[in-house]
């Protein structure tokens, strides 16, 4: 069964094409820049070329048709006719409280989806215009809708409610969901293999370090508690988002700065974290070309490494300990010295990394901790589009 997996943004789109029979990947691409008459759409076919093409692409239904026509395209595509598609995974960013498993769209799920829009502004609009988007060019197509949110609806109350009144809760579901969770899920099944023991008897502290960055603890298989709440916004210092930071801050600098709430959320937003403190960039392989000689570079990285061992450490006191500490995504993958750093600081736990496997790169899941540490140390590559295509053939399968 061909299988095709949507990630839409707000501004561009994600996808990946795979073959269930041994899940391999049988196209891959991108379009960024939606909405403008420079949009960039890359396509990867895994025995072609890539091919790029800049056009005009002013919606996502558009971006899909064109993603489609190279699906099929004489010379870069892949299947002969798009009816080979015979269902469509999508991540959806934010499920509120209803969904704690992946479900098939209709309209109801619609509805619910749309009911989240005010908890996910960001996320939730662009992945409901993909799913319209499919229904349009693939009518009799199943679509299957997998959530950020799940995994964590395992949450007790007390991690995930807020000190607030209490009636914010009742009127507005105002609490924390956290995100990230098809990847957390999936690196978590992964290391438990990888480590030959059962999930189910592993207290587990996954790190997901990409762009938007989120600790999860995984105790028993089960998320018990995450850094990020009701958005993405909260937990981790990222790319361009702060994190934690006193509330009390965002009167203050209304009143101070004279910003709306629009402009007091961009900041929040898009001009904090890494870009806000380095004043360099979002991207932490710019941040550690200019650490030894731009001290805002140092502040920025040394603050990104504080925030992640300082939820390490109140993971392994929720859960009385941790047997596995798991890095991913881009940075958690690829930063060999945001990963010593952190690890430098864990010697109270019984953590010791061997610097020389810490340092070799890889694509492969590794363990990179010293046989005498006390706690096992992987990296672990992510792969939520697979997590989503294996989500979306269980889904269609039972509801056959
Ligand atoms: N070699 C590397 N060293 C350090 N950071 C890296 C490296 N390669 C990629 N990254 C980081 O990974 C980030 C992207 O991570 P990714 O998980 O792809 O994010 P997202 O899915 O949220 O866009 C980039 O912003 C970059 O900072
Ligand atoms: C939820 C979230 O932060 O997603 P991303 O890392 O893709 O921005
Ligand atoms: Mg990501």
């Amino acid at each position: 069964m061909k299988i095709f997996v949507l990630n839409c943004g707000s501004s561009s789109l994600k996808y990946q094409l795979f073959d269930m029979q041994d899940e391999s990947v049988i196209a891959s691409g991108k379009v960024e820049r939606i909405g403008m008459e420079d949009a960039i759409l890359t396509h990867e076919p895994t025995d072609k070329e890539e091919v790029k093409l800049v056009t005009e692409i002013l919606d996502h239904t558009t971006a899909i048709e064109k993603v489609f026509d190279f699906l099929v395209d004489p010379k870069h595509g892949v299947i002969k006719n798009v009816t080979e598609i015979e269902a469509v995974g999508h991540r959806v960013v934010h499920g509120g409280e209803v969904f704690s498993d992946s479900v098939k769209v209709d309209g109801q799920v619609k509805a619910a989806i749309k009911g989240t829009f005010d908890l996910a502004p960001l996320h939730n609009p662009a992945n409901l215009v993909g799913i319209e988007a499919v229904e349009t060019v693939l009518p009799n197509v199943p679509n299957v809708a997998v959530f950020d949110t799940a995994f964590h609806q395992t949450m007790p109350q007390n991690a995930f409610m807020y000190a607030l009144p209490r009636i914010l809760y009742k009127k507005h579901k105002i609490r924390r969901y956290g995100f990230h969770g098809t990847s957390h899920k999936y690196v978590c099944m992964k290391a438990a293999e990888f480590l030959n023991k059962p999930l189910e008897q592993l207290k587990i502290v996954s790190c997901h370090i990409g762009n938007g960055a989120s600790v999860t603890a995984v105790n028993k298989g089960q998320s018990i508690d995450t850094s990020m709440g009701m958005t993405p916004l909260e937990g981790l210092m990222m790319g361009t988002r702060s994190g934690d930071i006193d509330p009390a801050i965002i009167p203050f600098v209304m009143d101070k700065e004279d910003l709306t709430l629009n402009e007091v959320n961009s900041m929040l937003n898009k001009h904090s974290g890494l870009l806000g403190v380095s004043g360099i960039g979002s991207d932490m392989r710019d941040i550690e070309e200019n650490m030894e000689t731009n001290e805002n570079a140092k502040l920025a990285f040394d603050m990104y490494e504080y925030r992640i061992r300082k939820y390490i450490g109140a993971y392994a006191a929720a859960m009385d300990g941790i047997d596995v500490l798991i890095f991913t995504a881009g940075v958690g993958e690829n930063s060999n010295l945001l990963r010593k750093a952190i690890t430098d600081h864990l010697s109270y736990l019984g953590v010791e990394i061997d610097d020389e496997i810490n340092n070799t790169r890889s694509k492969q899941i590794r363990r990179i901790s010293t046989p005498e540490s006390k706690v096992e140390v992987l990296v672990v590559p992510t792969n939520e589009e697979l997590m989503i295509a294996r989500d979306t053939l269980r889904i269609v399968k039972s509801s056959k």
